[in-house]
């Protein structure tokens, strides 16, 4: 069913980071275990250092010492990159079901919603913000282990030397708070980095989609311009980031070389004492060494943490928009359309876009016939496509009721009340697929290649789409394109091939020549004959054969009839004609 995701793997939102890493518990208890492991690899090789340096001492065989230590070390490092494959493979599920996820509710959104928030900006949540969360999965589990393996380490330091031991827990305490100070502003600092990466994809993407226009009217350089100020607010942000960055590495080295004077001033004074002997102090500094890279995964480890959660926080500000869907709509059954019911009903409808002051419709009422043709015309920006936009509840009213096929329109779930519709827009927008694909979008099953070239032949495509590369198997909207008029009847065929109650055609003859004009109206004919039809319309060839006209302007019906009675009843109309026809074709059909 078109409502629902795509696959059963993909997400519920919210998306949370405990449910992802625990949907694959062996996975995740075999990496953290191989990971434990080349922990305790690495936290034996001090003390087999220590016995080597004591086996050298009382001039016993240095060889078992020595395989021991080999043997750690090669395991260690084998058990640390097995573990490693085991969490980017976690990841890279996690990361994959977020995409599908994001991507799956983007497309679901209200046509508004997309709108406002922009397609570059939707875009960076599925690219950025999925990559900046992917490395969490890593850092998780490299949190508590680098945690586990600092506290294992002082716990053997504590062993050795207590009074060292006391030094560099000192140390360290000064170092974690400093770090820490710094980590609490880089997530809102990641944010606004996302933030302002979202904004240049929006304009880059919006700028590509308007090239066409930019390059005529040489605006390059006005586009440079707006497009270099978004790159330098995110330069300036990614600055300040920068900044706070370049403090962790410098106050970890600043700590660390704190912690080693100190331990070194003290551990002399010890063995100077003979409290202290050489290999205990030779141990203690490699174990206060191998602490060093664990406090640094600690520290770098936390700011990526915080970068990640600042991107899930984005991804999940989007999951929580709601759908344009109902949500009980799965739940509920399509009514049955009434037999007798008019197509489509309105009742005192307003609209207003959302950021307009002006409404766009007010308290507009008429009536679609169930078959037939309706034409619905007026001047520009009456408010034509906004009516068509909610038949199709691309939009909802402000106000008033609309009914389709018998039924208040929002008591049909809302693919099913999609799926009575064919619907052509302005546009007459093709999908980056097969020419077959874009032919059959909104088909319950698939179309029959004789069925494909009888809609073809009816809007004048057949020959067109054969002499394509690949002929229906053709991907167009890259290299292999259609013209404008040609994309019209493609969209023509699509809504032919569709076979629903209502067709909603928006200004489809602008762009066709006279031959396929003329071809267009036996296809509106023939349809209307089973159907309701209604068009926006602005060619007077399709007015003036339409069973009934409904005149709009400002937001309003000004008067609904036939061709012949709003030309003798209705000054707008008759105004309307003229201005398009001259006087001579103000006589009728
Ligand atoms: N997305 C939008 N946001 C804000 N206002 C809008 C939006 N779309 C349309 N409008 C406004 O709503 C009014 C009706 O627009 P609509 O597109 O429905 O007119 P129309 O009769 O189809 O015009 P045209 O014949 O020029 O296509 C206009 O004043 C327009 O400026």
């Amino acid at each position: 069913m078109a409502d629902q995701p795509p696959t059963a793997e993909t997400l519920v939102p919210p998306f949370r980071l405990r449910r992802e890493l625990a949907a694959q518990p062996v996975r995740l208890v075999v990496a953290l275990l191989l990971a434990v492991a080349a922990t305790a690899a690495g936290l034996a090789l001090p003390l087999l250092v220590q016995k080597i340096v004591g086996d050298f001492s009382a001039h016993r065989s240095l060889a078992p010492g020595l395989l021991m230590m080999a043997g750690a070390a090669v395991g260690g490092a084998l058990a640390q990159a097995l573990s490693g494959f085991q969490l980017a493979r976690i990841g890279e599920r996690m990361t994959y079901r977020l995409r599908v996820g994001i991507m799956a509710h983007a497309l679901r959104l209200p046509l508004p919603v997309v709108r406002a928030r922009g397609t570059g900006d939707l875009a960076a949540r599925v690219t950025s913000d999925a990559q900046l969360l992917r490395q969490v999965v890593e850092v998780a589990t490299q949190l508590p282990l680098a945690a586990l393996s600092v506290l294992a380490t002082l716990g053997v330091m504590v062993w050795i030397d207590w009074v060292l031991t006391a030094v560099t827990v000192a140390a360290l305490a000064v170092l974690t708070v400093l770090v820490l100070v710094i980590m609490r502003r880089m997530r809102s600092n990641v944010s606004g980095q996302q933030d302002a990466v979202g904004r240049i994809a929006q304009r880059f993407t919006a700028n590509l989609e308007a090239l066409t226009t930019i390059k005529a009217y040489r605006a390059e350089p006005v586009a440079d311009r707006a497009l270099a100020g978004d790159a330098e607010e995110l330069r300036a942000v990614s600055l300040t980031g920068a900044r706070l960055g370049a403090l962790v590495p410098a106050v970890l080295t600043l700590g660390n070389q704190f912690a080693m004077i100190a331990v070194i001033l003290t551990g002399g004074a010890r063995l100077a004492a003979g409290d202290l002997e050489v290999a205990a102090f030779a141990a203690f500094l490699l174990y206060l060494l191998q602490t060093v890279p664990s406090v640094n995964t600690l520290a770098t480890g936390f700011g990526r943490l915080q970068a990640g959660l600042a991107a899930r926080d984005r991804c999940n500000e989007l999951l929580a928009l709601p759908l344009e869907a109902d949500p009980d709509d799965a739940d509920r059954t399509a009514p049955a359309p009434e037999p007798d019911a008019p197509a489509v009903v309105f009742r005192s409808v307003s609209y207003t876009h959302a950021g307009s002051g002006e409404a766009a419709l007010r308290a507009v009422s008429f009536s679609v016939p169930r078959t037939g043709l309706t034409a619905v015309v007026g001047p520009s920006g009456a408010g034509k496509t906004t009516a068509l936009s909610l038949v199709g509840r691309f939009v909802r009213p402000s106000a008033g009721a609309i009914s389709v096929l018998g039924h208040d329109a929002g008591s049909w779930p809302l693919g099913a009340l999609r799926a009575r519709m064919a619907y052509v827009d302005q546009a007459f927008t093709l999908l980056e697929a097969t020419a077959r694909e874009n032919l059959q979008l909104g088909r319950v099953g698939p179309a029959a290649d004789g069925e494909l070239a009888e809609a073809l032949a009816a809007v004048g495509l057949a020959e067109d789409v054969a002499r394509l590369p690949q002929g229906l198997d053709t991907v167009l909207g890259r290299e292999s394109d259609l013209s404008g008029g040609q994309r019209q009847r493609m969209a023509l065929a699509r809504a032919l091939l569709a076979d629903t109650d209502i067709v909603l055609l928006d200004e489809p003859t602008s762009q066709l020549d006279g031959l396929n004009e003329l071809r267009f109206r036996e296809i509106v004919e023939r349809l209307a004959r089973r159907r309701a039809v209604v068009v926006v319309a602005h060619r007077l060839s399709t007015v003036q054969r339409a069973d009934h006209v409904i005149m709009m302007n400002r937001g309003t019906v000004v008067d609904a009839a036939d061709h012949p009675t709003l030309l003798t009843r209705c000054l707008p109309y008759r105004e309307l004609v003229a201005s398009q026809a001259g006087p001579s074709l103000l006589g009728g059909r």
